[in-house]
């Protein structure tokens, strides 16, 4: 382990007072830092679990209730396996350090973390058993199939060197003990409303602002905002959640320990497509104005039930966000077509809450004429719509018998998500996770001819007989169809081009996995972020255009 990362590690173990007595805006800081929220030696047994709430890129959500004070969580259980894997330890810390120090009613409250090492060892010999007993793996090296191809000594060698590596991947974070906000997602309540009335969406954007001020005077910003990461209270209160892709700035009053510090350089994943400032995307630095542009897109949604920049493919969208291609429904208000203009200029600057007073003039704004800022909290929230075929808008207490922490990514939420942000129940059961925006990163450029744009791009697996190695899968307008090391930034297979189906065609074989075939070869994929149907889809669409 590294030096930062052992300091880190035993900073984790200091045990914080669990009781915040800094009040609102003040966040502890010192020389000798220690956590709010104190890292507990429970176990998974230690909770009586409910229903999943939703799973992450990295984590999966779930709801429990602590057995012996009867204390309702939202657990979220890493999956560290993979979180090493792909290199996210310093984001998972980030969000850790981060949360711990915010103290706002409007921002999802860490309550404790927890290294759930039973289950570890647990899982491992489960792991061992099933393995020798049934041939099944999961494999952190190669994909199953080829796991049961090996020969039987081969197979004992290498689950021996899987199970000694597992438990270092076990450190690299921990599994957090969150509020539980059991009214769900404000996407769900636009989905299931439709669109939400100007007063709705008007009560809603108040308390993301009194919030976002908040993390904004801290020097953090949230990078990303949008309706699915605002979570609601059984009451219908906003909380905002995901601090995965925070980013504090230099003068920020947050404290960030060694190691979990964000490095734009590293942090190529943050946000989501149809949510991004056209700054981003022209690889500027972060700033506050990022979450307001954020703000606009999400008050939008809000009003019209989908999100302003809307097209098929991640890279349409982003060509109509430079272009700032946007368009009002007719019965936006004025106040409202006014304001989201505003927080969708294309300076980051002009944009109302940016500037060093902005918040006054974003508070003080038309649309939210009436708004009583002080009380917010006070207030009587809009009626949450019920989650359709039940009765009650809230969580309920379900025991999933189904749910394990090593399954996480399964695909058990039950809506997947498109590109500009809207759902579709086709291909329920699985989730697919927005392609990140390092689909934009200049560095790709380099692969393009002039006037050529990427359509689709992915950091796949390819799939060999016995290894598999990282490229990144780029589709272009050409047509062209290549992969290329991702760490020497080298071509290492050019896909010949047809428009015909029997020289170019795509296999999906399960949400993650696919196969490019031409009449001289077939090359398999895996797609950790689900999206085989996509670019199946990708691919085709361009076939036939
Ligand atoms: N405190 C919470 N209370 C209730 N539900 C929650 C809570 N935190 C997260 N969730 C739900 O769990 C889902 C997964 O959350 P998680 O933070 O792991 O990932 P994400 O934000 O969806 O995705 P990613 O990490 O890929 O950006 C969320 O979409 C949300 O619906």
């Amino acid at each position: 382990m590294l030096e930062t990362e052992k300091d880190f590690d035993s900073k984790l173990k200091i045990q914080g007072n669990s009781s915040s007595s800094n009040g609102g805006g003040n966040v502890q800081r010192s020389k000798s830092f220690a956590f709010r929220a104190p890292q507990e030696n429970y176990t998974i047994q230690d909770f009586e679990l409910g229903k999943i709430y939703g799973v992450g890129s990295y984590s999966k959500v779930v709801r429990a209730k602590k057995k012996d004070t009867g204390t309702v969580y939202a657990l979220k259980i890493m999956d560290k396996k993979f979180i090493t894997k792909e290199n996210k330890t310093a984001y998972v810390k980030l969000e850790r350090i981060v949360l711990d120090q915010l103290d706002h009613p409007g921002i999802v409250r860490l309550y404790f973390t927890f290294q759930d090492s039973f289950s570890l060892c647990k899982y491992s010999w489960m792991y061992v058993i099933f393995t020798l007993a049934y041939g099944l793996t999961y494999s952190s090296l190669i994909p199953s199939q080829l796991f049961l191809l090996l020969p039987s000594f081969a197979k004992l060698v290498y689950i021996y060197f899987d199970i000694i590596f597992f438990p270092f991947s076990f450190y690299i974070g921990e599994d957090m003990a969150l509020e539980s906000c059991e009214g769900g997602e404000l996407f769900d309540q636009i989905t299931r409303k439709g669109r939400l009335s100007e007063d709705e969406a008007r009560f809603y954007a108040a308390e993301v602002v009194d919030a976002l001020e908040y993390i904004h005077n801290l020097g953090v910003i949230h990078r990303d905002i949008k309706p699915e990461n605002l979570l609601l209270t059984a009451e219908g209160h906003i909380k905002i959640a995901d601090f995965g892709s925070v980013k504090p700035m230099q003068d920020s009053q947050i404290t960030v320990l060694p190691n979990a510090a964000s490095d734009d350089k590293a942090c190529t994943f943050v946000g989501t497509a149809a949510y991004v400032p056209p700054e981003v995307l022209n690889s500027s630095p972060a700033t506050f104005g990022n979450d307001l542009w954020a703000l606009g897109c999400t008050l939008y949604q809000m009003l019209s039930g989908t999100s302003p920049f809307k097209d098929a493919s991640e890279w349409l969208i982003f060509q109509r966000i430079i272009a700032r291609d946007l368009r009002f429904p007719d019965y936006f208000s004025d106040e409202a077509r006014d304001l989201i203009d505003r927080l969708l200029d294309l300076d980051p600057s002009r944009r109302p809450g940016a500037a060093p007073d902005g918040y006054a003039i974003l508070k003080r704004h038309p649309f939210f004429k009436g708004v009583d800022w002080d009380n917010l909290r006070a207030q009587i929230p809009p009626k949450l719509a019920p989650e359709p075929g039940t009765q009650s808008p809230v969580a309920d207490d379900v025991h999933d018998s189904s749910w394990s922490p090593s399954h996480i990514g399964d695909g058990s939420a039950a809506s997947v998500r498109q590109p500009d942000g809207a759902t579709s129940s086709e291909g329920t059961g699985h989730i697919t996770r927005l392609a990140s925006i390092d689909s934009f990163d200049s560095k790709w450029q380099q692969f393009l001819e002039p006037g050529e744009s990427v359509l689709m791009i992915s950091m796949v697996k390819k799939l060999q007989k016995l290894t598999s190695k990282k490229v990144q899968l780029i589709l272009t307008n050409k047509p062209k169809l290549i992969y290329v090391d991702p760490s020497k930034l080298i071509v290492k297979g050019n896909i010949i081009w047809s428009d015909n189906p029997n020289d170019l065609s795509i296999q999906v074989a399960s949400p993650s996995n696919f196969k490019i075939c031409t009449p001289k070869k077939v090359m398999s994929f895996e797609d950790a972020k689900q999206r085989a149907c996509q670019w199946k889809k990708a691919i085709e669409g361009l076939q036939n255009r």
